[in-house]
């Protein structure tokens, strides 16, 4: 059986239909397709003179593209090797006599982080000096640093216009490149605020500042333009990222957790009737989340994305758009209802069909009550260098038997005239899809949308379009009739609206409040403001009518008390470092009590047959005896938030993990427990428990994604500094290199440090400096210091990408720790500084996770298995389907398996467990051979 676009990829998942390792002959293929061809030129949808261009733009392979990802500072860096060492190297190349083009920086895209190269995967791969070109690619692609995003797929993020502090939802969010650059601008300029924040610190405390800890002209110039510095520098924003589909949703958090944020929450939800978030919930009177940005990157028939899918030359049908208006047009209204008034929302498709785009856009722009409620936002002076075509005001359409209505009063004559026995074919064709009547149109400037078409600029096809909330609004049901709008009705909003845009974030609410009530204590908690702000503006209800999941009963929604109850100051979850005023002893009298658990709520059946259960999300008192040793262990400052510690199991105690989020996450988090929303995410790993020898030692080692939030707050005695590039080569290359024994000589500037330093895991911090064998870059790392050695606590796959990025080198690397057979294994382990679980030393003592090899796994091999154990509770159905989904995910992104089926760890188990041993790894096991096969792969996969 043949699948069409709309029955791969979940629901409507139109886009991304992967064809890992496929080397189908694109030039061999039939591109024809007489519906598609006469609908779209019949449509108009360009003009004649270019109706050639366009089709032939569509024949043709779509360029590969890519973007650097991650804080702004960090792609800048990567993005500079790509422009200083491997351009000059591919720039004049031949091929078979042809000259090859060297990638391009995409004009329009801020500070040239995206590139566009039209060579094909073909040429790449056997043309000589593109080699180092595509292993430079590959191995920043498997880190994380460079993203294969279409161009088009670029564009909604910007338009979207996030700025950090922002509440954001991406409604269909899988498998999550759009998501990567919405997290991406939540955190913008925060490590620059940040640093300043500790280098402002460090002055009023008297201390010296290293050179490093200069401030940048980077700096200066976000310093400048941010005012987010109401959690000490960092984001205060929130993006929710969701999508309906479990399995596409797994793919979705493969793909964000790289960006290592703590103020990311991912969901699995149908965005049509996405559940009101709680935000507040007090004293029986409860308010729901809204959104200052929302994006609706629609499930839709895909057909502009045809240059890569080219089944869809075969597969279109005017069916397929037919089918999806009506959900489109629902996850409109919904994410309107769910927005601020100023808020906005982007709907994008990558269709070119009227009927998934303007249509939808009036049609839910009408539900709401026309244009005094809901604006289309000009967009005209936004990324210049982007060629667009104006969005249609006047459109047929098609039926499933193809033919063509001008109106929907034609559709009504022709069913009319059918007689009993006729199939109507005519039957999913609604009102809505047809062009606003004249009269609506004034209203509905849809000349406004954004239509990419491929031989505008070399991309696939795509829409877009800006839409601004300016009241709150009542969406009409679907089933009532369209209501008409008097100009009069329009320009008078209801009495019970508010006439003031809402621009605020929630942090801005709670200082507005304060501004307004009775003079305040400056050490009033945020709950308490926000039970102010109750007293004087109405709550805000939440719209959801019919869309409404029952939730939150609209009673309790408004019932409101009298006067607001009164609660201990120190109660308030957002006074954890939002006051930038916070002393040592603030934070000493914290009193956190976390919210009581509930009950695990429901069950699904997975789409694999497991069970997906609500998942446990476990804040930690701060006063926990394993959080207490942390403190104590690293000396972190007090000033760093302590109430927003979390666990991942029922129990809520640290047993092997501990996360960290940021406070309106956890506010989320905590609010909504047991209310039936299906949170899939959560956290960034903070702390991993570590067996280790010697009593002082700390068995929370910091985790590397953790180390960017927390680094700034760790004590000196903690940390090691190196300003060397040498020295960082030396341990990149080496796993292990000893200390004792005067080892340490041999590693030069850090020498004395490491050899001194207490047993345990610390900071390498890498300074920047202007000498010549300095660095340009800020680093940070964790390390790990035991009886004899000292390593780098890094995935085998970052060292490699780091080394190749900083040093161009290539070098295998060594494992320079004692030999490990199983006689000398128990010492061997104790001398990296890492233990077994006592009893587990002998061979086949733990058939589960020892699998008879003789030896046990060592604390960093149980970092590989983390993903497969049930810490979470997780059922062994689900384990099965998360790998699957994941080994999928990283196909389909093209990077390196990080985790492995079964079957496969099985295997490494048993077979290879002594070999692999030797190459004690952090986090990752890659087997010999591996890369080679990701190489070839790795772009010749579509996202
Ligand atoms: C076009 S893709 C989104 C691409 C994504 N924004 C990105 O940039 O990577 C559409 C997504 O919507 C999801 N989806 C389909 N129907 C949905 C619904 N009713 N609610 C939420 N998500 C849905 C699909 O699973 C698919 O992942």
């Amino acid at each position: 059986m043949t699948l069409t676009p709309l029955q791969r990829g979940g629901r409507g998942g139109g886009r991304g239909h992967f064809q890992p390792g496929s080397r189908t002959d694109y030039s061999a293929i039939d591109k024809h397709n007489e519906r598609y061809e006469s609908y779209y030129n019949e449509l108009g949808i360009i003009e004649d003179s270019e109706r050639g261009e366009f089709w032939a733009a569509l024949r043709r392979e779509l360029p590969i593209s890519f973007r650097f990802t991650g804080s702004r500072g960090h792609a800048l860096t990567v993005q500079q090797r790509l422009i200083d060492h491997y351009i000059p190297e591919i720039t004049s190349v031949t091929f078979n006599g042809e000259p090859v083009d060297p990638p391009e920086p995409v004009s329009w895209f801020p500070d040239k982080l995206a590139w566009s190269m039209t060579t094909t995967k073909n040429v790449i791969r056997k043309c000589k000096p593109f080699a180092s070109f595509q292993k430079f690619l590959v191995s920043e692609t498997s880190v994380g640093n460079i993203s294969r995003q279409e161009v088009v797929s670029m564009i909604p993020p910007l338009l979207l216009d996030v700025r950090p502090g922002m509440t954001v939802l991406d409604l269909c969010a899988a498998p999550g490149s759009k998501s990567a650059q919405l997290i991406e601008a939540v955190h913008g300029g925060e490590e620059a605020r940040v640093r300043k924040v500790v280098r402002d610190l460090a002055k009023e405390r008297g201390r010296e500042l290293s050179p490093d800890g200069m401030e940048t002209d980077l700096e200066k110039q976000v310093a400048e333009a941010e005012n987010d510095w109401s959690d000490d520098g960092r984001s205060t924003g929130l993006l929710i990222a969701n999508d309906m589909d479990y399995r596409r949703a797994q793919m979705l958090i493969h793909q964000v957790k790289r960006l290592n944020s703590p103020n990311l929450i991912v969901t699995n939800h149908n965005a049509t009737f996405f559940p009101s978030v709680r935000i507040f919930a007090e004293g029986g009177k409860t308010r729901y989340l809204k959104f200052d940005r929302i994006l609706a990157d629609v499930p839709c028939s895909g057909d502009g994305t045809t240059r890569k899918n080219i089944a869809i030359w075969k597969d279109w049908l005017p069916g397929n758009s037919l089918g999806l208006h009506i959900t489109q047009q629902r996850i409109l209204v919904r994410a309107l209802q769910m927005l601020k008034v100023g808020g906005r929302v982007v709907y994008s498709t990558c269709s070119m069909n009227p009927v998934e785009n303007e249509a939808v856009v009036a049609s839910a722009i009408e539900r709401c009550g026309g244009m005094a409620n809901v604006d289309v936002v000009d967009c005209s002076d936004m990324l210049p260098g982007l060629k667009r075509r104006p969005g249609m005001t006047s459109w047929r359409v098609m039926d499933k038997a193809a033919q063509m209505f001008d109106s929907w009063a034609e559709v009504e004559e022709y069913r009319v005239s059918l007689g009993e026995d006729d199939n109507d074919s005519t039957a999913r064709l609604a009102e809505s899809m047809f062009p606003p009547t004249p009269s609506d149109q004034e209203r509905i400037p849809l000349e406004r949308c954004w239509r990419i078409y491929p031989h505008l600029q070399d991309t696939g096809g795509f829409f877009i379009t800006v839409l601004e909330k300016k009241t709150e609004i009542k969406a009409r049901n679907e089933s009532e009739p369209k209501k008409e709008i008097s100009p009069k009705e329009e320009s008078e909003p209801k009495e019970s609206e508010p006439k003031k845009v809402d621009q605020t974030s929630i942090v801005d609410v709670i200082n507005e409040i304060e501004s307004k009530t009775e003079p305040q204590n400056n050490n009033g908690s945020a709950v308490e403001k926000l039970k102010t702000l109750d007293a004087i503006a109405p709550p805000q209800v939440d719209p959801a009518n019919h869309m409404d999941d029952g939730n939150a009963p609209a009673t309790q929604r408004q019932d409101r008390p009298s006067s607001p109850p009164k609660r201990p100051l120190d109660d308030s979850p957002f006074d954890g470092g939002r006051s930038p005023k916070r002393t040592r002893n603030d934070v000493d009298t914290y009193d956190y009590t976390p919210p009581p658990s509930a009950p695990v709520s429901y069950d699904k059946v997975g789409k694999r047959g497991g069970n997906v259960h609500e998942e446990a999300f476990k804040y930690l008192d701060p006063s926990h005896p394993e959080l207490l040793r942390i403190y104590d262990f690293y000396e972190l400052s007090e000033r760093f938030p302590r109430d927003r510690f979390m666990v991942r199991n029922e129990m809520g105690e640290p047993v092997k993990a501990i996360y960290y989020t940021s406070e309106l996450a956890k506010r989320i988090l905590t609010l909504n427990e047991g209310k039936g929303i299906k949170f899939v995410h959560c956290g960034v790993k903070m702390f991993m428990k570590q067996d280790a020898q010697g009593r002082d030692i700390c068995r929370w080692r910091i985790q590397t994604e953790g180390l960017p939030v927390v680094q700034h707050w760790v004590g000196d005695d903690r940390v090691v500094y190196m300003h060397k590039r040498e020295t960082l080569r030396k341990l990149l290359i080496e796993m292990f290199p000893r200390v004792a024994n005067d080892g340490w000589k041999e590693l030069g500037e850090i020498g004395e440090r490491v050899r001194d330093i207490a047993m345990g895991c610390c900071v390498l911090r890498v300074d920047t400096s202007d000498a010549e064998d300095g660095f340009k870059e800020r680093l940070v790392l964790p390390l790990w210091k035991s009886i004899s050695s000292v390593n780098l606590m890094l995935p085998k796959e970052e060292r490699r990408a780091m080394l190749l990025r900083l040093f161009n080198d290539q070098t295998e690397l060594q494992y320079k720790g004692p030999r490990r057979d199983e006689a000398t294994f128990s010492e061997a382990a104790n001398e990296n500084g890492v233990i077994q679980e006592p009893g587990t030393l002998a061979a086949g003592q733990d058939p589960e996770t020892r699998k008879g090899s003789g030896l046990a796994r060592t604390s960093q091999e149980d970092e590989f298995m983390d993903g497969f154990d049930t810490e979470n509770g997780y059922s062994k159905p689900r384990q099965q389907a998360e790998q699957e989904v994941i080994a999928e995910a990283e196909k389909a992104i093209g990077v390196a398996p990080t985790l492995k089926p079964e079957s496969d760890i099985e295997r490494l188990e048993t077979e290879e467990e002594a070999q692999l041993q030797h190459e004690a790894d952090t986090t990752k096991e890659v087997q010999p051979g591996e890369t080679v096969k990701e190489e070839e792969d790795v772009f010749n996969t579509t996202v």
